[in-house]
């Protein structure tokens, strides 16, 4: 199994070293895996419960204080789960798992989406919001009134997308910390991508992550997963556009490059991208950083 994930595009993390073993271990245990699926979903399930990384515990808060998770996975047979605005689910990957191969559709939201992760046994109910990003958020004076008055709050807050994935917010809060991972066995790919979203974000935003072809694609040629402003990747389909450059015969590291070039030519935006080819593994990304790691075994 060869395996590659990343710990999100933005501004250069504090501590690099110890989110640097965190992404080593968990691209190492997706290539322990039985199959690539098996491979994305244990990956990033190491992530998803670490509070550095923004997905599951330590996920974005949102305008009315809570966080809301999202995740989608496509495997090269074009079979897709996403799953989205989840209060309460830590591993949100397997949820989108649970709707790409137990339901007939593509996309299940909110509180059924919630119901459908009990039913099969993902956890719920879990406290994802860290007293860092309470604070945080208490800080801000947080509105209490109608969708408008939270509309007027997140203004002065949400700031532009190279704010939120790639430079310094007005809160000094950017969210460079979606994960994601895409896997091979050498005949089949998966990928995946898993959010808490965009801090201070309005109440039932949902971003690219979940949305197919935008925070993940995949195909026989292989397999993508962005991260960034989302709002911009969902603009241009970041995640469809690398595997294309992948089904036009380019390598992934070229696949990405080229991703990324028309992303900002188009957007003037900050965002990554991770690819898997049959060639092997590439990345790009036109932030201040994005973390990477590649496993095989
Ligand atoms: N930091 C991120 O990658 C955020 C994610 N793309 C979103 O907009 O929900």
């Amino acid at each position: 199994m060869r395996v590659i994930v990343h710990g999100g595009a933005g501004g250069a993390p504090d501590d690099p070293e110890p989110r640097q073993a965190v992404l080593d271990d968990a691209a190492a245990r997706g290539a322990d895996a039985a199959s690539p699926l098996d491979a994305v979903e244990s990956a990033v399930g190491v992530l998803e419960s670490d509070p550095r990384f923004n997905a599951g515990v330590g996920g974005a808060v949102q305008s009315d204080g809570a966080v809301r998770t999202d995740a989608g996975v496509m495997t090269s047979d074009r079979e897709v789960g996403a799953a989205c605005s989840m209060p309460g689910v830590e591993h949100a990957a397997s949820v989108a798992r649970v709707v790409h191969s137990e339901t007939p559709h593509v996309f299940v939201s909110g509180e059924h989406a919630v119901d459908l992760a009990a039913e099969f046994g993902v956890e719920t109910g879990v406290d994802l919001l860290t007293d860092e990003k309470r604070e945080r958020y208490e800080a801000e004076d947080p509105p209490r009134g109608s969708p408008r008055e939270h509309l007027d709050w997140l203004a002065s807050r949400f700031g532009s997308g190279d704010d939120q994935a790639g430079g310094r917010s007005e809160t000094e809060a950017p969210d460079h910390d979606t994960v994601g991972a895409v896997a091979t066995d050498g005949e089949t790919f998966a990928a995946v991508t898993s959010t808490g979203g965009r801090s201070f974000a309005l109440a039932g935003r949902v971003g690219d992550v979940p949305q197919v072809g935008s925070g993940f694609f995949c195909t026989e040629a292989g397999g993508a997963s962005a991260t960034g402003a989302g709002e911009d990747i969902a603009r241009v389909t970041l995640s469809r556009r690398a595997v294309d450059f992948l089904d036009d015969g380019l390598d992934a590291q070229t696949a990405a490059d080229r991703a990324i070039e028309e992303f900002e030519a188009i957007t003037g935006s900050g965002a990554g991208v991770i690819v898997l080819g049959d060639g092997g593994a590439g990345s790009a990304f036109n932030t201040e950083g994005m973390q990477t790691s590649v496993a095989e075994k």
